[in-house]
């Protein structure tokens, strides 16, 4: 029935304030508003529709994807779009292409690594997309390894200019979103070599086709690297390939402010650590930490709506069947995602904070906390979106067959978050990134100061483990501190255990290299103690509106009991709990999953997503979810006509025995 609200039941269950709650994922009134605003722009306007994306071929999709990107920018400049509504807007048209990599990496690059004069001279340009630019690391050899790119930025002193040379194929650029199709500047990332020496790798400023005609200047091959995973998806993106024949740049498009090549041909270090270079990933890292919270609560919203619309089994005398949402299962796999969602949030909240903080230090030359900032966001982006790409594909399979229809939102939504795991660092590389903090909880180099730092480490894990032996099912029940020191433990446990075998190896990097698996795993402790942290740091603000604070307290619990159930591995080895505090735990959750249960729909609600952004037929607000599914598939390309094409060709032959005459 049209414009019956099939979950009204549901949203009359809710214990709490969903327009406050909304507010509290939004971040503040303000954001609230803006991103309310700007979603129903989007949503009721034509020109961003995307119901036709996994239909179109990559021609048609890529075509597309420029009108759009054109139409959003026009729509910006018509409006009078501010920084924050625009990036917003980018959010909800909901499609990925190269103007992320423009905004999000090029221009952050030239922002952070150019000198004044370089970005006087690229940013207004840039901003205006009077020149649109690519993010051009990758190669086809190396990725992760970033010091083993090939590529080669030779000075050349005669002519005042740096010759960017790919040598091998290998050193072809591979990957760069943007580059394939579209980008007429690149931050090409390549060796220095000046006067014969070589000093490892620097951006470089290079253009890379007419700006008149679109074609690649002398010296430049660039295409496309072809079709990626799933329908639509990043398929909208242009990822590219590229090489350079011996390319020409003037000196000054060496991005100058980490290290500065001279016209007489000398290199010169400013104080600047050189890791400054690899600062953009670290502003990219961030974002994408706080969007990993988008795509798992979107996903989380469909599966939930689905699930209390969906009924299997159950019926008595002739009465309803139960709503799948009811069933322990469906919860206790259901409503940690839930939590998770909202602990990433309050996580995406805090490392935009940190990374504020970072930055203003950085401009003040202080780039003490640089290491820490590096570590923390290699190690939540990992955390984060290994969890949501899992969770996306969990709240498929909660959605049961119709989970797999590209109708549902959810392949197209998996498909173009999974790469979040590779791109930006692989997931378990940033994790070795985070020794420096898992194998150091106070932040002393366990290795270097020996077995002196271990010791104190052991000290500070027994004074954990002692007050997590204080346990009981109360302080489960009621004490974050409880529960945050037996994370805390568990991290410290583990760090502990791995700086120990590490002082058995006599060569620190063999160490690292025999012990990494066990180092991920206390990487990803020491994360989740973070996120666990920050939770609880936020439960501690004042939070206004009925019944909000109680449901975030309960989704926190549950954040923490579910991780503690997941990894009791961890927390049983390294006598942090005991067997019993585990089942007492485990007790706990059930518990929590029934005081959810009631306020689910509301708690997906409180997202505030417009069903234009959800893409998802089984996630629609109104619940009416059969007639949508039915009409959709009789919009199908494939039911134009009721005789399908290739019928007298292929089908009719087989049925008339005529397949050894058929013209195949
Ligand atoms: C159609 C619609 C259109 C709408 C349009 C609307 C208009 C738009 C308007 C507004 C829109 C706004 C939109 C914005 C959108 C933004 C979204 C952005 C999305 C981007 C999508 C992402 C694309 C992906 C891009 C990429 O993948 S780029 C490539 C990334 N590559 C990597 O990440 C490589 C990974 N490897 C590394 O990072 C490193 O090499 C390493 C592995 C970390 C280091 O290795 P190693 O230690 O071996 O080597 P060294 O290099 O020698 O390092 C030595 C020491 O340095 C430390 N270190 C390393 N990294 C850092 C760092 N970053 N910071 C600080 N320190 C670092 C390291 O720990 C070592 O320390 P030590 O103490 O041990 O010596
Ligand atoms: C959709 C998409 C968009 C991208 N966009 C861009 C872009 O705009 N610009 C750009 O420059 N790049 C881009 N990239 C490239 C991306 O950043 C890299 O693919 C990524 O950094 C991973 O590097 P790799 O491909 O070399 O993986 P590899 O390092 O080859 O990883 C392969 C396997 O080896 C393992 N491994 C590697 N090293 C170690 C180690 N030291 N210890 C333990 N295990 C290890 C990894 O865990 C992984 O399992 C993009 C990639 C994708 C998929």
């Amino acid at each position: 029935m049209e414009g019956v609200d099939h979950l009204a039941h549901e949203r009359n269950k809710s214990e709490f304030d969903v327009d406050a709650m909304k507010i509290v994922w939004a971040g503040s009134p303000h954001a609230f508003d803006v991103s309310d605003r700007i979603s129903k722009l989007v949503a009721s306007d034509p020109g961003f529709r995307k119901d036709n994306r996994s239909t179109l071929s990559r021609k048609e999709l890529f075509k597309n994807t420029l009108r759009k990107a054109a139409y959003a920018w026009k729509t910006i400049v018509d409006l009078r779009l501010s920084e924050e509504e625009a990036a917003k807007l980018r959010f909800y048209v909901d499609e990925p292409a190269f103007t992320d990599l423009h905004w999000g990496m090029f221009i952050p690059a030239i922002k952070g690594q150019g000198t004044e004069e370089q970005q006087q001279k690229w940013l207004p340009l840039a901003y205006k997309m009077q020149i649109i630019g690519c993010y051009a690391q990758t190669e086809l050899g190396h990725g992760s390894n970033v010091q083993g790119l090939e590529t080669t930025a030779t000075f050349d002193s005669q002519t005042d200019e740096f010759i960017i040379h790919s040598p091998t194929l290998t050193s072809s650029k591979w990957w760069p979103g943007g580059l394939g199709k579209v980008a007429t500047h690149a931050i090409a990332y390549a060796r220095l070599i000046v006067g014969g020496r070589e000093h490892g790798v620097h951006g470089f400023i290079v253009q890379l086709r007419s700006l008149e005609d679109h074609s690649p200047l002398l010296g430049i091959t660039v295409g496309d690297i072809g079709m990626k995973f799933g329908n639509g998806a990043y398929n909208t993106m242009d990822n590219g390939v590229l090489q350079f024949d011996h390319v020409r740049i003037p000196r000054n498009q060496m991005l100058m402010r980490v290290s500065q090549v001279t016209c007489e041909g000398k290199y010169k270090q400013s104080d600047v650590p050189r890791q400054l270079v690899y600062g953009t990933m670290v502003y990219v890292r961030q974002t994408i930490v706080a969007d990993a919270s988008c795509a798992l609560s979107r996903a989380v919203c469909i599966a939930t709506r689905y699930s209390a619309v969906r009924r299997q089994f159950g019926s008595q005398n002739g009465g309803p069947e139960t709503q799948v949402i009811d069933y322990k299962t469906q919860q206790s796999r259901l409503f940690p995602l839930l939590a998770s969602a909202y602990a990433f949030r309050f996580i995406g909240e805090w490392l935009k904070w940190l990374y504020a903080d970072v930055t203003q230090r950085l401009q003040a030359n202080d780039f003490s906390t640089l290491p820490e900032a590096h570590a923390c966001t290699a190690g939540l982006k990992s955390l984060t979106t290994t969890a949501t790409a899992d969770g996306i594909e969990e709240c498929r399979k909660l959605c049961g067959g119709h989970g797999y229809l590209c109708s549902s939102g959810l392949p197209e939504l998996f498909a173009v978050y999974v790469p979040a795991c590779t791109y930006e660092g692989d997931n378990t590389v940033l994790l070795l990134q985070v020794r420096d903090m898992s194998c150091k909880v106070s932040h002393e180099d366990c290795f270097s100061a020996g077995v002196q730092a271990v010791q104190q480490e052991t000290s500070r894990y027994n004074s954990l483990y002692d007050s997590s032996r204080a346990f009981n099912a109360m302080s489960l029940r009621c004490s974050k501190s409880a529960l945050l020191e037996a994370f805390e433990a568990r991290a410290a446990r583990m760090s502990v255990a791995c700086a120990q075998n590490l002082s058995n190896f006599d060569n620190p990097e063999e160490g690292f290299a025999e012990l990494s698996a066990d180092l991920v795993e206390a990487a990803v402790a020491h994360c989740q103690l973070i996120v666990v942290s920050k939770f609880i740091e936020k439960l501690q603000q004042e939070i206004p509106g009925k019944g909000v604070k109680q449901q975030l307290e309960v989704l926190c619990n549950i954040y923490a009991l579910f991780l503690l159930h997941k990894h009791q591995g961890d927390f049983l080895s390294t006598g942090c709990i005991t067997p019993k505090h585990a089942a007492l735990a485990n007790d706990e959750l059930r518990s929590l999953y029934s005081q959810v249960r009631p306020n689910a729909i509301a708690l997906v609600d409180a997202f505030n997503y417009t069903d234009h952004y959800l893409g998802s037929i089984l996630g629609c607000y109104d619940g009416n979810v059969y007639p949508k599914l039915y009409e959709a598939a009789w919009k199908d390309p494939l039911n134009e006509s009721v005789v399908p094409d290739g019928y007298h060709l292929y089908i009719r032959p087989l049925l008339k025995q005529e397949i050894r005459t058929a013209r195949l």
